[in-house]
């Protein structure tokens, strides 16, 4: 026994007998060891949502058996397609728990794919981190990922290795029967095509890595905050970083939809941490993004930049949703207190985000929308800013939200506090964060809306000649959605190190997956059936090409939005511009009047005109692939839209 004199010596006024045990506030914990102490820690989540009276389902099943079926599922996901059988799958860590034989899932043979011998691959397990929470995601990643760290305001700052931004040419889609026809291909289409054997060369490559490690994780989560329109995806990946970027940036089950989620309508291997074979058809690099429609599956290779998840799925949301007479939108969505809903179209770095994040409104959405008849819906539950020159002045909104569970993406910090600094460009310029949506305050939950009201067109102009908001005829915003005009601004896709002029139909080439007249007629009748005004932002240069000018300051750009939203701009004076007949207005509150028209700005006048020219031409020249392709049921519409583009007299 204990010596019991010690308690008094603690000063313990109340006084205390460790003999006793039954005492009220006895501070002594009843463990015999400590491992039992640690057990303690830690109380065992829900299982599940409490089987309540309501008729919740008809997959009215035990624990267990709901257990098994989730585990089937993931193990029919990882199956080799080559082998008799696979690696067995297991939940949990394997750093956590012991093997249980009870767990194990053998996978299914299946597959009619003509099988060769079984390996000893057969004989492992492979542990599935199933839709874990951020504090867990956290911990794997503290543990286990080289370059992961927690900042002084709570994030995760994760490094995205070798490649800090999207690659676009090395994405590749399965062409098929059915996809050869339905999908845009050829110049201009981003749809490189690969074909089915390449694909499964691929995907197996993906699995065998992704099944060669010790524990893979797995996300089930949604796509589109439309109910009746909603995806099921499922996301396989080898590292915490990739599964809490996805958790954010996905629409997270509750936990009933998660006892419910079944089959997934899509599945994205990410095997980023193993090159692809440069041996393998098709194959240019050592990195490949490759889509399969027929088979609801995407593989990544040789890139971990987790933006190629997430645009991924949005070319998916390209192609399944136009079927349904829905348009998707590279935009971002934001709300009025009295239910003016705007689309900020644009490419990256454009300001979508920054700019539907506004204190004054709700925001639906970053990046991702869909215009359904019902009005519109973001496709995502998260944002993904860019945050090079963050300042807490300028976006105290996105600052507030790199907080816990926010994950940072190649950003430098201090090494002793933490404090990230965000002008740091070493890494890349490219730097972002992903949080969830409901980490901006005045988020509109579920992320839809009514219509829109205003159709808001950003360009990036490096060439310093459009002004800073225009107004726009139907045609005029057809013709420039179809354009899709912006400076590529560093980083955000490989190889691009200073603004270049670009253009990139429906101001994300990138992501649509059809011709970009279907998505052009679609948006010109939603427009016109529901009354909404096209604009032209720039947000790009001013008084000068870039070299010579200064990027708009932001807080203009916020005025006109403003102005904007709030109808003044509908009443007042306008002045047509030359060659790009573009309407000006002559004031805007808050923003000094001079530099509405961009002519102003320029010191050197000859200079202006002749990159006004320049610019027009390119116009011009990029136009010339869409002018054989009729926009819409009539060809009128199509008139229309080549007449409302720049006009050069010497041309
Ligand atoms: N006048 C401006 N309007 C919008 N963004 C601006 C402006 N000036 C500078 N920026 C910066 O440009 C970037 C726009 O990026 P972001 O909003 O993430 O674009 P997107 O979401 O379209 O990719 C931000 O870093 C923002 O701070
Ligand atoms: C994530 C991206 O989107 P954005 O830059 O438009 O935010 C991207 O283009 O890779
Ligand atoms: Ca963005
Ligand atoms: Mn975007």
């Amino acid at each position: 026994m204990p010596a019991t004199s010690g308690s008094v010596a603690n000063g313990n006024a109340m006084g205390r007998n460790q003999v006793r045990d039954d005492e009220e506030g006895d501070p002594t914990v009843k463990v015999q060891t400590i491992d039992e102490l640690h057990s303690l820690q830690k109380k065992k989540s829900a299982p599940s949502t409490p089987k309540s009276s309501q008729p919740t389902s008809f997959f009215n099943i035990s624990e267990e058996e709901r257990n098994k079926q989730q585990l089937e599922s993931i193990s029919a996901s990882l199956a080799s397609l080559t082998r008799e059988s696979g690696p067995k799958v297991v939940k949990g860590d394997p750093a956590a728990r012991k093997f249980e034989a009870s767990r194990v899932a053998h996978v299914p043979a299946h597959i009619r794919t003509p099988t060769i011998a079984v390996s000893d691959s057969s004989l492992k397990f492979t542990h599935v981190l199933y839709n874990l929470s951020p504090a867990e995601l956290y911990e794997q990643a503290i543990k286990y990922e080289k370059g992961s760290f927690v900042t002084s305001t709570g994030a995760l700052a994760t490094l995205s290795g070798a490649k800090t931004g999207r690659c676009p040419r090395d994405k590749r889609v399965v062409k098929d029967e059915a996809t050869e026809n339905e999908l845009w291909w050829g110049k201009g289409s981003p749809n490189i095509e690969m074909d089915e054997h390449s694909f499964m060369v691929n995907r197996e490559r993906a699995v065998d890595y992704l099944n060669s490690l010790d524990k893979v994780f797995v996300n089930d989560q949604f796509l589109n905050w439309d109910p009746e329109n909603r995806i099921k995806v499922r996301i396989v990946s080898a590292r915490a970083y990739h599964s809490l970027f996805m958790h954010n940036m996905c629409i997270r089950p509750t936990q009933q939809e998660l006892e419910n989620f079944g089959t997934p309508d899509f599945t994205i291997y990410n095997a980023g941490q193993f090159p692809c074979n440069r041996y393998t058809h098709y194959m240019t690099s050592s990195t490949s993004i490759d889509l399969n429609l027929g088979r609801k599956e995407m593989v990544i290779l040789g890139t971990q930049y987790a933006g190629e998840m997430k645009k991924g799925l949005f070319s998916l949301m390209h192609y399944l949703m136009p079927k349904r007479q829905i348009l998707s939108l590279h935009s971002g969505c934001n709300m009025g207190k009295g239910g003016d809903v705007a689309l900020f179209f644009g490419l990256s770095g454009t300001g979508k985000t920054t700019l539907s994040t506004d204190h004054n409104r709700y925001l639906i959405g970053d990046d991702e929308h869909c215009w359904s008849e019902s009005g519109v819906s973001n496709i995502e539950g998260g944002c993904y800013a860019k945050c090079i020159d963050l300042s807490k002045e300028n976006e105290p909104d996105i600052w507030n939200a790199i907080k816990f569970g926010t994950v940072l993406e190649n950003v430098v910090f201090d090494e002793h506090f933490r404090e990230v600094d965000y002008c740091d460009k070493s890494v890349t310029e490219n730097t972002r964060a992903a949080y969830p949506i409901e980490y901006i305050p005045n988020v509109k939950l579920p992320c839809v809306g009514p219509h829109p009201k205003n159709v808001i067109l950003l360009a990036c102009d490096a060439f310093g000649v459009l002004p800073p908001v225009s107004k726009l005829s139907l045609s005029q915003t057809m013709y420039h959605f179809i354009s899709g005009y912006t400076a590529l601004v560093a980083g955000t896709e490989e190889g691009i190190k200073e603004p270049q002029a670009t253009f990139s139909a429906c101001f994300g080439a990138a992501f649509i997956m059809l011709h970009p007249t279907k998505y052009a007629a679609m948006l010109a009748e939603k427009m016109k059936n529901h009354g909404a005004t096209g604009w032209l932002v720039n947000t790009g240069w001013s008084g000068g090409s870039y070299g010579c000018g200064s990027r708009i300051k932001l807080s203009y750009t916020r005025k006109i939005i403003d102005a904007i939203h709030s109808g003044s701009l509908m009443n007042v004076e306008y002045k047509k511009t030359e060659i790009f007949g573009l309407e000006i207005p002559t004031e805007v509150q808050g923003v000094p009047s001079e530099i509405l028209n961009p002519e102003n700005t320029w010191s050197d006048k000859q200079a202006y005109k002749e990159t006004l020219k320049k610019l027009a031409g390119l116009f011009k020249n990029n136009f010339e692939t869409f002018t054989n392709h009729q926009i819409g049921e009539n060809n009128q519409l199509t008139q229309e839209i080549l007449a409302a583009g720049p006009i050069l007299d010497d041309a």
